[in-house]
């Protein structure tokens, strides 16, 4: 039986996939693989293990490789992938729920952080030379103790953050879903509200939700407009989900405090993008989950879900969809 591997992934999901008597090919050149050099690869193998979301795992793609086994995703998130298409063809799509959330949550919570102390454009200002003279009126920061935590998606990331921020600085949480978190409402006080509510209430504002035609441009314009002054933007989620314009233009009018952005949109971010130069903003490159325990956990899921697509038995972590 033969994989194909999109990326370097970490030893320990090889070293699986070998013991379970897998032949291994891997992309470890340092490019994004065209989509017709991943089909042509996988016209060559039995099935997939897909890292990222930049090839697209779509109707297309689906239909010239109908004859994978299984297209094993090392991510949680699916939104590259066409669910309904893959159901058709009987190709069963796995994921890495659940490992990647407590990393993904510290980011959030980082991004969080650095915002309220402006903390990355200092630090770029003191590597420009620009320590600068101490006035105790400049670099002022907010702090976030007792302040009210919103969150857009209120599942396994954004739960880890909601206890993160109890644990540190007593937040009360209010959240948006399609439905009720009762576990959420009874663990933490959770507070269900309309996505309105949401917006004007939070003072830390954090995306969780999928990105899916639904929540696709949602953080727009209309919706900053109706954020506090005084409040923070967190998206770590996924950058198709706010308008980087709007944003922009919330920060620079002054309708928001800030923003923490892991993900942007597009992906990578210009490096001539005045986002990076403002002092309320923070920018990391999409490395939600870039810890040694969440990437292992995630390859190891990721083989697991391979295996035993190979072999024609249920994925232990398959995308429900
Ligand atoms: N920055 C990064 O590196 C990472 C980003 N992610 C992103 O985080 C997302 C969330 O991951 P998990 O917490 O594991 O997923 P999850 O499925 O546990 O939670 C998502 C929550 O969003 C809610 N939701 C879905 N659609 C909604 C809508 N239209 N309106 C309101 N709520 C909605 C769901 O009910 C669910 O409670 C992933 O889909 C992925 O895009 C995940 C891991 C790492
Ligand atoms: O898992 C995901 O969805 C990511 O974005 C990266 O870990």
């Amino acid at each position: 039986m033969k994989a194909f591997v999109t990326r370097k992934i970490p030893d320990v999901g090889l070293q699986l996939l070998r013991a379970a008597g897998v032949e291994v090919t891997a992309h470890t050149e340092k490019r994004e693989l065209a989509q017709e050099e991943l089909i042509t690869a996988c016209l060559r193998h039995d099935a997939l293990l897909s890292v990222g979301g930049r090839n697209k795992i779509d109707a297309v793609f689906l239909n010239a490789c109908s004859h994978l086994k299984v297209v094993s995703l090392m991510s949680v998130g699916y939104d590259n992938v066409d669910v309904v298409a893959a159901r058709e063809l009987g190709i069963p799509i796995g994921h890495t729920p659940g490992v990647l959330s407590n990393a993904t949550a510290d980011t959030a919570f980082l991004l969080m952080m650095a915002v309220a102390r402006k903390a990355f454009y200092l630090h770029n200002t003191i590597a420009r030379g620009e320590w600068g003279f101490f006035e105790p009126t400049r670099n002022l920061g907010v702090e976030l103790n007792g302040k009210t935590l919103g969150v857009f998606g209120l599942g396994k990331i954004g739960m880890a953050l909601a206890r993160k921020c109890r644990g540190a600085y007593d937040m009360p949480l209010i959240y948006h879903n399609r439905g009720r978190n009762e576990a959420a409402e009874q663990e933490l006080g959770a507070r269900w509200v309309p996505f309105d509510e949401l917006l004007r209430e939070s003072d830390v504002l954090s995306l969780h939700a999928a990105l899916t035609p639904e929540t696709k441009g949602l953080f727009n314009e209309a919706a900053f407009g109706k954020m506090k002054q005084s409040s923070i933007f967190i998206n770590t989620a996924r950058g198709a989900m706010h308008n980087e314009q709007h944003l922009l233009r919330a920060l620079q009018e002054e309708q928001i405090w800030g923003a923490g952005l892991d993900v942007t949109n597009p992906e990578p971010m210009d490096p001539d993008n005045p986002l990076l130069n403002m002092p309320n903003v923070a920018v990391l490159p999409h490395i939600g989950s870039a810890t040694v325990e969440a990437r292992n956990g995630m390859a190891v899921m990721a083989a697991q879900n391979l295996i035993a697509g190979l072999k024609g038995e249920p994925l232990p972590f398959a995308v429900k969809g």
